[in-house]
C-alpha cells in the first residue's frame, strides 16, 4: 500500500509511504488521498486533516515520473493531471482545517499538496520548491494558482515559481509561505500548533472556512485551476520535457 491512514481523536493524518521513492504520487496515492476526502465530508468523526510523507528525507517529490512518463500528449497528460487537480481542489475547500506536516523535501506536486492545505509546519531540515520549471512545465495540479491566492505578497509568489528551485525552512518561513519551523519529532510539533485550536467547537472552524471558501468561489479558483492545468498539459508535450525527465530518469538507473 502506498499511504497509510490513522484516525485518532479527530485527526486523520493521511502519510504517503513510498519513502524508496522519496513519497512520489503515483495513481493509488491519488485514489487514497480521494477517499479520504470524500470519508470527511460524508461524516462528523474528523476534526482535522493532516497530509506528511514517511520517513524523514521526503514529504513528497511529485508525481511520479517513472509511471507518468508513459503520458505524451497533452491530451493523455490533462487525465492524469485534471484528476489530481481535481482532488487538490477537494482538498483546498474541504470544511475542517488541514496541515501539511512537512517532515522532509517537498518539491513539485509535492509543494502543490502542501499549498492546497491550509497550514504548512515544516522541518527546519526540509526544502521545498516548485521545481517543475526545470522539467520545462508549469505547476499542474492547482498549485501556482493556491500560491497565489495564500496571501503571499505577489513578487515572493512569482519568485518562488519561477526560481524553480526548493528553498531552506527558513526562507519558507520568511516569505510567508510556511508557518512554523519545527525541530525534533513532527507528531509534537503537530500536537503544538493544533493544542488552542482543539479547544474550539467544530463548527467554528467550519464557518471561518464557509467565508474563506465564499471568496475563492467569487474568484473564480476552479476555473482557474483548470486553466493552469491546461497550459502545464500543453508544455507536458513538448521536447524539452521529455529530454527533461529522461534525464533524470537515466541519471537514477546510472546510480545503480
Ligand atoms: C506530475 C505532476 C508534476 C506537477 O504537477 O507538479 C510534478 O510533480 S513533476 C515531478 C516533479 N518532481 C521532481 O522532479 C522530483 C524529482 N526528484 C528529486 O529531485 C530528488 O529525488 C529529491 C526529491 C530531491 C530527493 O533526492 P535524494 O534524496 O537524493 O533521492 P534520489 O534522487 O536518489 O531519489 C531516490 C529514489 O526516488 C526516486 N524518485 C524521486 N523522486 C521521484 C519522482 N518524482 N518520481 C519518480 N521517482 C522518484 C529516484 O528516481 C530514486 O529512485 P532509485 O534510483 O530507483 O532509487
Amino acid at each position: 500500500m502506498s499511504y497509510k491512514i490513522d484516525l485518532k481523536e479527530g485527526i486523520l493524518t493521511f502519510t504517503i509511504d513510498r519513502e524508496e521513492k522519496r513519497n512520489a504520487v503515483n495513481d493509488e496515492v491519488m485514489d487514497g488521498l480521494k477517499k479520504v476526502i470524500k470519508h470527511i465530508k460524508e461524516n462528523k468523526d474528523v476534526r482535522f486533516l493532516v497530509i506528511t510523507g514517511a520517513g524523514e528525507k521526503a514529504f513528497c517529490s511529485g508525481g511520479d515520473l517513472s509511471e507518468f512518463h508513459s503520458l505524451k500528449t497533452a491530451e493523455e497528460a490533462f487525465g492524469m493531471l485534471s484528476k489530481m487537480g481535481n482532488i487538490l481542489y477537494e482538498l483546498a475547500t474541504l470544511h475542517v482545517p488541514t496541515i501539511a506536516l512537512i517532515n522532509g523535501t517537498a518539491v513539485g506536486g509535492g509543494c502543490e499538496i502542501a499549498t492546497a492545505c491550509d497550514f504548512r509546519l515544516v522541518a527546519r531540515h526540509a526544502k521545498c520548491g516548485f521545481i517543475q520549471g526545470t522539467l520545462a512545465i508549469t505547476t499542474g495540479w492547482g498549485g501556482g494558482t493556491y500560491l497565489f491566492e495564500r496571501g503571499l505578497r505577489h513578487d515572493r509568489a512569482l519568485k518562488m515559481l519561477i526560481d524553480a528551485k526548493p528553498y531552506d525552512a527558513q526562507t519558507l518561513y520568511d516569505i510567508g509561505w510556511a508557518m512554523r519551523v519545527f525541530d525534533g519529532p513532527k507528531e509534537e510539533a503537530l500536537e503544538a500548533f493544533i493544542e488552542d485550536m482543539k479547544k474550539v467547537h467544530p463548527s467554528v472552524h467550519h464557518a471561518y472556512k464557509e467565508i474563506e471558501l465564499r471568496k475563492w468561489r467569487e474568484r473564480n479558483v476552479y476555473g482557474r485551476v483548470m486553466e493552469e492545468i491546461r497550459l502545464c498539459a500543453k508544455l507536458w508535450e513538448s521536447e524539452e520535457h521529455e529530454k527533461a525527465v529522461e534525464r533524470f530518469l537515466s541519471k537514477s538507473s546510472s546510480q545503480k
